[in-house]
């Protein structure tokens, strides 16, 4: 069942504002406003105390930046007038999605609603005067909360379901990278089956003894692997309806008195079967593509797998001395070579380019291709220095190695790179920007260069 949409979550809140008379409502305003810096302190100060929230917060910069925009938060949830519901909504979702991109546990957001909660209901019983429920109050306060709670733990779910995906089709792929030979093992497989059910029914067996096609060595690879990793392609649908067919309908009709009708069923398994190959040739041919996960010009990862590997380095960063580091490569003027000798020479540059890149790094070490001319390398266990020396042996790489753009054209061809350290901050969408920013000052510098971001606390 689908969940609410926007517009009705903001009508569902704004119904909610309504039903709490406007002093009220006025008065809680003037509360929040006056010591949202005091709930912001108590909600750090008690969720720091926890050690599994802490190693979420306890990090220089996220102190930094939560601190305001908490305060922030909270000025937007209780102001009087809210011009428009639907951003109040969008909010929560964005704040959900950030959690799911940080991975912090819904148990800890909640526990930290609660410690909100609980403060306001205190400030609320000391400060109210008499003619203002305080009871009615706290509903008030609890029932915004909650309703916020409601959005961010949607918008976490969707998300995190979606990361939860991503993460078990990054493993599958990591395990059945050799699509080539799991093409060839299960064609022949499946022509095993076809062969072995013809033996069977040259050799008059009965139809309940003729071999099915589902507990077949194809029909188990694909109900345990295919059917998993490719989960949602629309092939699979059509395949599983194929192979149900050839158990449930043709094979009992195999045993049929009429020759004729035989006949008609011999033809159709044989046609399912050509089908199901086909089908499978064409989800194969995807997923050694883009879609598996490997960008199908250059071989590199593709930025779809960019959340998994760099949500999976922050934990490893956590709980380690080392750091990762973050290298955005682009081509310099690349545009120029398309435009100078052919697209097809641009693509045997980025070609040439994403094979240095490869080669110059190491085994745990991630290159990535973002899209266009741009590359991401996510340089594992290293540190500023370091960091900087390989950014720096790579760009003389590129450029003292000419590039065959086409049979009788070599080009030199350099590159601007942006290195950033991650910060240990959870969201690794700052440690991007920042490698970003520093490709931009590279390019903006004269190209052919390395900038090396610094962290700020
Ligand atoms: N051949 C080829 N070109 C591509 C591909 N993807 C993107 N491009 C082209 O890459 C060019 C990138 O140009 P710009 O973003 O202007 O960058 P640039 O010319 O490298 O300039 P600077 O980055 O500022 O040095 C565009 O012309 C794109 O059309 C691809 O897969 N193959």
């Amino acid at each position: 069942m689908r969940y609410k949409d926007k517009h009705q979550l903001a009508a569902e809140w704004q119904s909610l504002l309504e039903r709490t008379p406007l002093a009220l409502r006025q008065a809680v305003e003037t509360l929040v406003e006056s010591r949202r810096d005091i709930f912001a302190d108590h909600f750090y100060q008690v969720m720091l105390e926890d050690p599994h929230a802490s190693l979420f917060l306890s990090n220089e910069q996220v102190k930094n930046r939560l601190h305001p925009s908490m305060q922030r938060w909270l000025s937007a949830m209780f102001a009087v007038e809210h011009a428009d519901f639907e951003s109040l909504v969008e909010q929560q979702e964005k704040v959900g999605q950030v959690h799911a991109r940080i991975d912090i546990p819904v148990n800890l957001v909640l526990n930290g609603a609660r410690q909100l909660k609980q403060a306001l209901y205190e400030h609320i019983n000391s400060t109210f005067s008499a003619e203002l429920s305080s009871g009615d109050a706290a509903v008030y306060v609890s029932d915004h909360i909650d309703m916020a709670m409601e959005i961010m733990s949607h918008a976490y779910s969707v998300a995190n379901n979606r990361n939860t995906r991503m993460e078990e089709a990054y493993k599958l792929f990591s395990l059945t990278q050799s699509i080539g030979d799991e093409r060839e093992r299960q064609r022949s497989a499946l022509l095993n089956w076809e062969n072995a059910l013809m033996f069977a029914v040259a050799a008059q067996q009965a139809t309940t003894a003729l071999p099915r096609l589902a507990s077949s060595e194809f029909g188990l690879w694909y109900h345990h692997k295919a059917c998993h990793a490719f989960e949602g392609a629309p092939e699979i649908t059509t395949i599983s309806r194929h192979i149900r067919l050839v158990d449930e309908q043709w094979l009992a009709q195999l045993g049929d008195p009429d020759s004729q009708r035989r006949l008609t069923a011999l033809s159709s398994i044989r046609d399912a079967a050509r089908t199901i190959l086909m089908l499978l040739d064409d989800v194969l041919d995807r997923a050694s593509g883009l879609e598996a996960g490997r960008d199908s010009l250059t071989r590199l990862l593709n930025r779809k797998f960019l959340s998994v590997v760099l949500s999976r380095e922050i934990e490893i960063a956590r709980h380690s001395e080392k750091c990762f580091a973050l290298l955005m490569v682009d081509i310099d003027h690349f545009k120029a070579i398309n435009d100078t000798h052919g697209h097809d020479a641009g693509d045997n540059v980025l070609q040439q380019v994403a094979s240095i890149l490869d080669r110059s790094t190491r085994g745990g070490d991630y290159v990535f291709r973002m899209g266009g001319e741009e590359f991401l390398i996510v340089l594992v266990d290293t540190d500023q220095d370091g960091s900087r020396l390989f950014a720096e042996r790579l760009r003389h790489a590129v450029a003292k190695e000419p590039m065959l753009a086409a049979a009788d054209t070599l080009l030199n061809v350099t590159v601007s790179v942006g290195v950033t350290l991650h910060d240990g901050h959870p969201d690794y969408q700052r440690s991007m920007q920042r490698a970003d920013q520093a490709l931009y000052q590279a390019k903006r510098s004269g190209r052919d260069r390395v900038v090396v971001a610094a962290v700020t606390e």
